[in-house]
């Protein structure tokens, strides 16, 4: 896919609905207790397809970050299957996965932290280009040897992204919304076919808010499926093609953001309602 020739998409009138696209993941049964604690997931059940952008939704607590990094593969999952279906028709359970399987499924399934999770001392381009780490050899990467045509594609995502003038600056001197595009372009570099990102734009300022909602957008439209925790019920509704409400652990919802009503909204938010917009 060549993201990095993309142009921020204009304005859209109506969300799509790509639900009737190749399933690229099917969640069954997936539970997660941490420690002796009570299940912080439970009996996790819903299918992803290529091309969705799907909110998660919930009040703080509620257990979407720990649903990301399980999918991910960051947090081990407790009980259940996430069934990934590649395009070549192979199936694997990435419950299951081995050391090296699972480093492989990171490259297919990128993720954006919400600590964005650069290396503050090096520069932009090389934090874009270590996310081809899985694909390169440690040493060679220590040492920022990457091959040509790997830095013609960090180039081309930090072009994409307005990033350009900043790539040789260190990461450490970027603002957040910078820091934030830079993580979506190392994610983008794994030439993943899912990408999550968790709060990617949790304490970004309104212009990069959108900045980054547009680019999710357009990654989705892609084809890649996208699944995001937001806090905004506004920014679900304007951008998403689905949303997955959580509760204690367990959907509540899912289904097309429209669908999202008062009531549904008082369930998965309770007395947290007033502050959502
Ligand atoms: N490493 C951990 N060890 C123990 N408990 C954890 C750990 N990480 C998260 N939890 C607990 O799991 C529950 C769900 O946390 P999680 O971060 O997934 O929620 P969230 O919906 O993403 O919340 P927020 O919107 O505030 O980020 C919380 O009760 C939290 O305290």
């Amino acid at each position: 896919m060549a993201q990095a020739q993309l142009k921020i998409a204009p304005q859209h009138q109506a969300i799509p609905n790509p639900a009737s696209h190749a399933k690229v993941l099917a969640v069954n049964g997936l539970g997660k207790s941490y420690d002796s604690q009570a299940r912080v997931l439970d009996d996790i059940n819903f299918d992803l397809h290529a091309g969705e952008l799907v909110a998660v939704i919930g009040r703080s607590g509620a257990g979407k970050s720990t649903l990301l990094h399980v999918l991910n593969g960051t947090i081990p999952a407790s009980e259940g299957e996430i069934r990934h279906f590649a395009e070549n028709g192979k199936q694997q359970n990435i419950v299951e996965l081995n050391a090296r399987q699972m480093r492989q499924w990171r490259s297919e399934c990128g993720m954006i932290f919400q600590d964005f999770c650069l290396v503050p001392r090096l520069d932009v381009l090389t934090n874009v280009l270590l996310g081809r780490l899985s694909q390169t050899s440690t040493l060679k990467s220590l040492f920022k040897i990457f091959p040509d045509e790997d830095r013609a594609r960090a180039i081309g995502l930090l072009e994409w992204l307005n990033m350009l003038p900043q790539a040789l600056q260190r990461a450490e001197n970027l603002s957040g919304g910078q820091m934030q595009r830079v993580a979506i372009c190392r994610a983008l570099m794994q030439n993943p076919k899912i990408l999550l990102a968790d709060e990617p734009v949790a304490s970004l300022d309104p212009k990069n808010t959108r900045r980054i909602m547009d680019v999710l957008r357009q990654v989705s439209e892609n084809g890649i499926s996208v699944m995001v925790n937001l806090h905004s019920v506004e920014l679900v509704k304007e951008y998403c093609t689905r949303a997955i409400g959580i509760a204690k652990g367990r959907i509540v919802f899912d289904g097309h953001p429209s669908q999202l009503t008062d009531s549904l909204l008082h369930t998965l938010y309770g007395e947290e309602m007033s502050q959502l917009n």
